[in-house]
Order: C-alpha cells, then structure tokens, then sequence
C-alpha cells in the first residue's frame, strides 16, 4: 500500500518549496512510491504539513551512480549530497531517486 505522504528534515523545506530542490534519495523502506501519485509532505521533525507534490518518477540508484546532475537537483554541491546521503543511511550502496514537482493549488 503506497503511503500519501512523505516526510524531509526541516532544513530542506525552502529548498522544495522553491523549486530548488526537485529529487529526494531514500532507502528501500521508501521505495513504494508511484509515479503520477499526489503526496502530502510534512516536516519529520514534527510532523507539520507544508506542501503537496506530485510524483514524477522512482528510479533505483547506485550510491556510486551519484553525480553532479542529482546534487544540483538536490541544491547542494556532490561532496555534500554524498555527506547528508551517507549520515542519514550510514553505508548505503542502493538507494531510491524519487522525482517530484510542487502541486499549486
Ligand atoms: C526524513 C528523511 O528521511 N528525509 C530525507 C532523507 C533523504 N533525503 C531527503 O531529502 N530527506
């Protein structure tokens, strides 16, 4: 069953509501999902609602696969996306790129 609603830390919540920031990589236990799904995105730290996106795709991703075009979708530079990647998830080789536009209205 594909939750409605997807969590990120709090200090990446001007990033998406910009635009700036348009993929998220996560772990195995968040790759459920759809492309074409509407989602509800609150902050994880507590649970406050502050957008809806829509789903654009959920590509499987090598952590060694990452490169300047993800850490640009992401707004950081590589080194750093590499760094937030690796202190969520500690060791991670497969990771889960999902691909998502704001929903306006
Ligand atoms: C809560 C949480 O896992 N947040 C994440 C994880 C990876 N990327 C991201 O943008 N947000």
């Amino acid at each position: 069953m594909s939750s409605n609603k997807i969590t990120f830390f709090q200090r990446f919540e001007k990033d998406i509501l910009s635009g700036a920031k348009t993929i998220t990589l996560r772990d195995a236990s968040e790759s459920h999902y759809k492309a074409g799904q509407r989602v509800a995105v609150s902050t994880y730290e507590t649970d406050r609602w502050f957008c809806d996106v829509l789903i654009d795709a959920v590509e499987c991703i090598k952590f060694d696969e990452l490169n300047q075009i993800h850490a640009e979708q992401e707004n950081m530079t590589l080194p750093e996306l590499r760094s937030v990647i690796t202190d969520i998830y500690g060791e991670i080789e497969t990771l889960w790129m999902i691909s998502f536009h704001l929903v306006r209205t």
